[in-house]
C-alpha cells in the first residue's frame, strides 16, 4: 500500500477516535496535510473562528464527540440506521482489557438520511484501519454486514481463515450496542477476546471457564462491546440478556462454528440445537421495545448442504435469511495422502522430514523444558533414529515451580508421584482415551491471561499474501520452499499425542502434547507458547483446533484417519492463514478401512458417522482426482478450477489405466456365488467396517478378505495380488453402483441385475475413485 495513503488513513482513524467529524478531518488534511497536530490545530482554529453547522446533504448533522456511558439508554431499534448510533465508552475490563479510544462515529442517523448507505463502508474502513490495521472489507464480509444493516438473519459459509469473525465484530463497533457471540470452546473464546483486547475492543467471555464472577454482571450491564458465551450459558442467561437488549441494546447474536447445531455435522453439540431460544426470546413480538427481531448471524467453514438446511431450521432463522456463500477453496494448501501403518514402528520413516526441519539435537543444552523423555524406547528402526544415543536426549526440566512441565516429566519418567488424583499419570493411564466435543467443561482450557511475549526470532511474521490463481503463477508458487513456522500433528487418541510428542522431543524438536485429559495449566501453557512461536510442533487430538487463528502454521499432519472430511478440512484450515504455501498431509493406513472412535451417538448419528468415515476413506484412496476439488465439492461447491495444481494427485498425475474387466467380473461373480449359496439376494459385501457390532451377526455378507482369498485359490494368476488392489477395484464397482458395501446405505442391487451387468461390463480403469457425498451419480467422475 502507498505510504502516504496509509498515514492519511491512520490520521483519520486517530482523529475519529478523538471525536472529530469525518468531513472536518478530510478538510483539515487537505489544508494542513496528513499530520495529526496540524489537522487538529486547523479544525480547532477554524471552529474558534467560525462556529459552523456540519451540513450534510442539506441536513443538520451533530458534531462528533465522545459520549458518557449511559447505562439505561432507551433501546432504539426502529430504523435500519439506528445501527449507527454512537458507541458508548466501555468501562475498563479487568479481565479482557478495554477499548482505550472508543470511536464515536456520529449521532444516530435520521431514517430519511439516505446517505447512510453511501458511506457505511467508508466508516467500516476507518474502524478497521484503526483497530485491525487493514481497511478493505472482503466481498462476503460486505454481504454479511449488509444483511445485518437490513435487520436480516444471515448464514455465512466461508473458508477457514477467510475472516468470518470480522462480520460480527464490526457491528459492535458501528452500532455501540453489544454483540453476543455464541462459541463452542472456551479456548476459542479466550483466543478471540485476547485478540480483540489487543486491538482496543472491549470483550469478555462467559461460561464455566470464566474465573471472575463479576464479569457476567458487567457484561449484562453492557460494559463490553463483544460478549462471548458458550451455548449452555446462553440458555441460563436469557432473562439478563433480554434486559440488556431493552436497556443497552443487542446489535446481533452471532453463532460461530454453527455446524455444531447439526447432528449431520462433525461436531454436534446438543446445546447448540437449543439456540432456537434466541429467535423466540429476542423477537419484536416478545420484547415490545424492539421493532425488529435481533438478527442472527450464523457462521461456519464446514457445512454440507444438508447441514446448512438443518442449521436454518434448527435455529428458526427467518425465511429471508441471506445465505452468504464463498468458495471453500484454500488455494495455498498443498494436500497430500501418504500410506502409513501409523504405528510406533512408522514414526522414524514418517517423521524423518519433520525432524530434519525442526530437530536440533546438536544444539540441545539439557536445560530445555519440552516434553522430553529420559527413557530410550522405539528409536531403533531407522538410520536416523539409530544414530541417536541416550545422551542425545535432554533431561527433564527440574524446575519444580513449573507445574505443567513437571506433570509431563512425571508422565514420561514413570515417577509414581501423582500430582492430581493419587493415581500414576502415565501414558497407560490415558490409553485409548479419545477426545470428543462433549461439553465445554470437560474438553476445554480454563482461562487465564496470556502475556504478550516477543515472537520466535526466526519466525517473525510478515504480511499476509494472496496466493496466485493462474497456472504459471501457481507452478512457481509450488516450487518455493515452505517458509518457517510451526506444525500441528492431529492424532486420534490422547495416548498418541504423548507418544509422538515424546518421540519428537528426543530429536530436539520443541514439541508438546495437547489433549483434553491433560492438566489445564499445561494446555494453557501450550496454547500460549504456540501463539508466541516458542513451540514448533503440537501433537493434538481434536481438542485443539476449531477457530484457532495463527497465521504462520506451515504444516498440518493428520496421523491416522480423521472421522470426517469436515473435521479434516476444519483442522487442515489451521494451515497457511497468511496465504503462503502450507502442507496438509494425511498419513493413513490405506490397507485398512478406518474405524469409528467410541462416542455416545444415537443409531441415526452412527449411520451418518459411518458415511462420513467412508467418505474420508475414499478421499484417502483417491488417486485420480485433485484433492482440493474433492474437498470443496464435498461441501457442495462447484470447483471451477478443476485442479489445484498443488496436491499430490495434481503433481504426480493419476496412475496408468488398466483394463480390469476380467478382474471385475471375477469379483462380481464371486460375490454373487457367495450370496447365492447363502440365499442372499443382493450383491453387497463387507469390508471389515461396522458402525454397530450387533449388525455383524445379522449379516452373511462375504467379507472382502474372504472373497479375495477365494479368488486367489481359484485363479493362480491372482495368487500374489494385494488386498489393497482388490479394495480399489471394489471401490470402483461400488461407485458405479454394481455392488454395495455391507452397511445400511442401501446401495445393494439384486442378483438378476448383477448377471446382466456382468455380461455388459465395460473395460473400466483401475483407479480407486472417490464418491461424492451427494450420492448423485451425475456428480461422479467416471474417469473412463
Ligand atoms: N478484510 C480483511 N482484510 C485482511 N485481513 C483480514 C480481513 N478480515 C479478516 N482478516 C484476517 O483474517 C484472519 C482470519 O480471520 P478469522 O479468524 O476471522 O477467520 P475465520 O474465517 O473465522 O476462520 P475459521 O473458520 O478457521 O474460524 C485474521 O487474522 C484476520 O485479521
Ligand atoms: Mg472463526
Amino acid at each position: 500500500m502507498d505510504g502516504n495513503k496509509t498515514s492519511s488513513a491512520q490520521v483519520i482513524a486517530e482523529m475519529i477516535g478523538m471525536g472529530f467529524d469525518y468531513t472536518d478531518i478530510m478538510e483539515a488534511i487537505k489544508v494542513a496535510g496528513p499530520s495529526i497536530p496540524s489537522a487538529v490545530e486547523h479544525i480547532l482554529n477554524s471552529t474558534a473562528r467560525t462556529p459552523k453547522l456540519h451540513a450534510h446533504n442539506g441536513r443538520k448533522k451533530t458534531v462528533l464527540r465522545k459520549q458518557p456511558f449511559r447505562s439505561c439508554r432507551q433501546v432504539r431499534q426502529s430504523k435500519i440506521f439506528d445501527h449507527f448510533h454512537s458507541n458508548d465508552a466501555k468501562e475498563e475490563s479487568p479481565q479482557m482489557g478495554v477499548d482505550p479510544n472508543p470511536i464515536v462515529l456520529s449521532e444516530p442517523f435520521e431514517a430519511q438520511d439516505l446517505d447512510i448507505a453511501y458511506d457505511w463502508e467508508q466508516r467500516v474502513s476507518l474502524l478497521m484501519q484503526k483497530h485491525f490495521g487493514f481497511s478493505s472489507l472482503k466481498t462476503f464480509q460486505k454481504e454479511a454486514l449488509s444483511a445485518w444493516l437490513a435487520h436480516k438473519d444471515c448464514l455465512v459459509l466461508a473458508a477457514t481463515g477467510s475472516g468470518k469473525s470480522l462480520c460480527f465484530q464490526i457491528p459492535a463497533l458501528l452500532s455501540g450496542k453489544v454483540v453476543v457471540v455464541i462459541s463452542p470452546l472456551i479456548s476459542l473464546m479466550h483466543d478471540q477476546c485476547l485478540k480483540l483486547t489487543r486491538h482496543g475492543i472491549s470483550a469478555c467471555f462467559l461460561g464455566s471457564g470464566q474465573p471472575d464472577d463479576t464479569v457476567e454482571q458487567k457484561a449484562m450491564g453492557g460494559l463490553y462491546s463483544i460478549v462471548y458465551i458458550c451455548p449452555e450459558t446462553v440458555l441460563r442467561l436469557i432473562e439478563p440478556l433480554q434486559k440488556l437488549a431493552e436497556s443497552h441494546g443487542i446489535a446481533l447474536f452471532a453463532i460461530d462454528e454453527v455446524h455444531c447445531v447439526s447432528k449431520w455435522g462433525h461436531d454436534f453439540r446438543p446445546d447448540y440445537r437449543r439456540l432456537s431460544v434466541l429467535r423466540e426470546n429476542f423477537s419484536a413480538s416478545k420484547l415490545k421495545s424492539l421493532k425488529f427481531d435481533i438478527p442472527l448471524m450464523a457462521l461456519t467453514a464446514t457445512a454440507t448442504k444438508r447441514v446448512r438446511e438443518d442449521i436454518l431450521k434448527s435455529l428458526h432463522m427467518s425465511k429471508e435469511t441471506n445465505v452468504v456463500l464463498t468458495s471453500f477453496f484454500r488455494s495455498n494448501l498443498r494436500f497430500m495422502v501418504k500410506h502409513s501403518r501409523t504405528s510406533q514402528a512408522s514414526y522414524a520413516k514418517d517423521f524423518h522430514e519433520l525432524i530434519q526441519v525442526y530437530g536440533r539435537k546438536q544444539n540441545m543444552t539439557g536445560n530445555e523444558k519440552y516434553f522430553i523423555s529420559d527413557d530410550s524406547d522405539h528409536v531403533s528402526n531407522s538410520s536416523d533414529a539409530s544414530s541417536i544415543s541416550d545422551t542425545d536426549s535432554v533431561s527433564p526440566d527440574d524446575n519444580q515451580d513449573d507445574y505443567a512441565y513437571k506433570d509431563i516429566n512425571i508422565m514420561h519418567s514413570g515417577n509414581t508421584d501423582d500430582f492430581l488424583t493419587g493415581r500414576e499419570l502415565s501414558v497407560d493411564f490415558l490409553e485409548n482415551d479419545v477426545d470428543a466435543f462433549q461439553s465445554v467443561d470437560n474438553s476445554d482450557v480454563t482461562c487465564g491471561e496470556f502475556c504478550v511475549q516477543p515472537a520466535h526470532k526466526e519466525w517473525e511474521l510478515s504480511e499476509t499474501i494472496d496466493p496466485p490463481k493462474k497456472p504459471e503463477g501457481r507452478l512457481k508458487f509450488l516450487k518455493k520452499p515452505l517458509e518457517q513456522g510451526p506444525a500441528i500433528i492431529y492424532v486420534p487418541t490422547r495416548k498418541e499425542t504423548l507418544r509422538i510428542a515424546k518421540y519428537l522431543c528426543k530429536f530436539g524438536v520443541k514439541a508438546a502434547a495437547y489433549n483434553a485429559g491433560l492438566p489445564k495449566l499445561h494446555l494453557r501453557r501450550v496454547h500460549e507458547e504456540f501463539h508466541e512461536n516458542t513451540l514448533e510442533v503440537i501433537v493434538a487430538t481434536i481438542a485443539f483446533g476449531m477457530g484457532i487463528d495463527k497465521s504462520n502454521v506451515r504444516r498440518i499432519i493428520h496421523y491416522g484417519w480423521p472421522q470426517s472430511l469436515e473435521t479434516y478440512y476444519q483442522e487442515a484450515g489451521r494451515a497457511g492463514r497468511d496465504g503462503k504455501l502450507a502442507d496438509c498431509i494425511l498419513y493413513a493406513n490405506l490397507a485398512n478401512k478406518p474405524s469409528l472412535l467410541p462416542s455416545r451417538k444415537s443409531e441415526d448419528q452412527m449411520k451418518q458417522a459411518y458415511i462420513m468415515l467412508s467418505d474420508c476413506f475414499r478421499y484417502g484412496m483417491n488417486t485420480s482426482c485433485c484433492r482440493a476439488k474433492i474437498l470443496v465439492e464435498y461441501f457442495g461447491e462447484d470447483f471451477s478450477h478443476q485442479k489445484c495444481l498443488l496436491c499430490d494427485v495434481c503433481i504426480d498425475g493419476p496412475p496408468q489405466r488398466q483394463n480390469v474387466k476380467e478382474e471385475a467380473c471375477i469379483l462380481l461373480q464371486t460375490i454373487g456365488a457367495h450370496n447365492e449359496c447363502n440365499n442372499y439376494l443382493d450383491c453387497s459385501y463387507d469390508d471389515d467396517i461396522h458402525f454397530h457390532s450387533k449388525h455383524r451377526g445379522l449379516r452373511e455378507r462375504p467379507n472382502l478378505q474372504i472373497l479375495v482369498g477365494k479368488i486367489r485359490q481359484q485363479f493362480q494368476k491372482f495368487l500374489t495380488t494385494d488386498i489393497l488392489w482388490w479394495r480399489g477395484l471394489a471401490r470402483i464397482l461400488e461407485v458405479k453402483g454394481y455392488i454395495g458395501e455391507g452397511d445400511d446405505k442401501s446401495c445393494a442391487a439384486e442378483c438378476a441385475f448383477l448377471c446382466d451387468l456382468i455380461s455388459s461390463f465395460p473395460p473400466y480403469n483401475c483407479r480407486p475413485m472417490f464418491r461424492q457425498n451427494t450420492w448423485s451419480q451425475q456428480n461422479w467422475d467416471w474417469n473412463l
